[in-house]
């Protein structure tokens, strides 16, 4: 569905990876880690097609994201739901309507309202749903990120550091939604340090983890 081939990038200074290869496969269900600055926010953004890479070629859904339209790029966007580093809302719209936005913006309101109580519920945000973005908790907030990224129905789910500032346990609750929609089905890519985070999922789903470091990528040992 997503396939990296022989990538490079480079923000204009030296290149932060070269020959980089990577598949991401129906159903597949991958971690990212690496040092802080090696690039992994980077890779992901070329993974959704939001950079374009400086060498090779990243091919969402057979596509190549290398001179593909504005239109097509954005449709096919949205078989990718992304939750960023920092979620950001739109704080003068309520919780809900910002986790409908996807559906909205695409004129399909009635869609959004069908199916918005049962995603809420998903995510335990029911109760929040009528509350502004600014009174949710870390975790709340994260939750309806992942509510947001997957209201399109999204083949693959990207999650860049999405436990990054919450406890323990409200990461559990994260990673139980993503390993169930990967055992819908869907592609499972996640960014993050947390090592606890990656072996609590390898007792759960059939993960593998990838390390970028010193510009390249590589699947991290047993240990981890
Ligand atoms: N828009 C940009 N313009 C120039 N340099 C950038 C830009 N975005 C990121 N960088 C640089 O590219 C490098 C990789 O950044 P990136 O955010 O991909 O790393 P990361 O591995 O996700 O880091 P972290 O774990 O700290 O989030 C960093 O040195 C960063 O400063």
């Amino acid at each position: 569905m997503i396939e990296l081939r022989d990538v490079a990038y480079s923000y204009g200074g030296g290149e932060l990876f070269s020959g980089l290869s990577l598949v991401l496969a129906p159903g597949s269900f991958h971690f990212l880690t690496g040092p802080s600055g090696a690039g992994k926010t980077t890779l992901l953004k070329l993974c959704y097609g939001d950079l374009v890479p400086t060498a090779g070629e990243v091919a969402l859904f057979g596509e190549t994201t290398r001179g593909m339209a504005r239109d097509g790029l954005a449709l096919t966007r949205r078989r990718i739901g992304v939750v960023h580093q920092d979620c950001q809302f739109l704080d003068h719209l309520s919780v809900a309507e910002n986790v409908a936005l996807p559906l909205s913006v695409a004129g399909r309101r009635a869609e959004a309202e069908a199916y918005l109580p049962d995603l809420m519920a998903w995510v335990g945000l029911n109760r929040q749903a009528g509350r502004r973005p600014p009174e949710l908790s870390g975790g709340e907030r994260q939750r309806a990120a992942l509510a947001r990224a997957v209201i399109m129905s999204p083949d693959v789910i990207i999650a860049d550091e999405p436990t990054g500032n919450i406890d323990w346990e409200m990461s559990q609750r994260l990673l139980a939604l993503l390993v169930e929609l990967n055992r819908m089905g869907k592609a499972v890519l996640i960014a993050t340090h947390d090592l606890n985070l990656i072996r609590a999922a390898k007792a759960q789903v059939a993960a593998r983890t990838l390390r970028l470091k010193g510009r390249q990528l590589m699947m991290a040992g047993a240990e981890l």
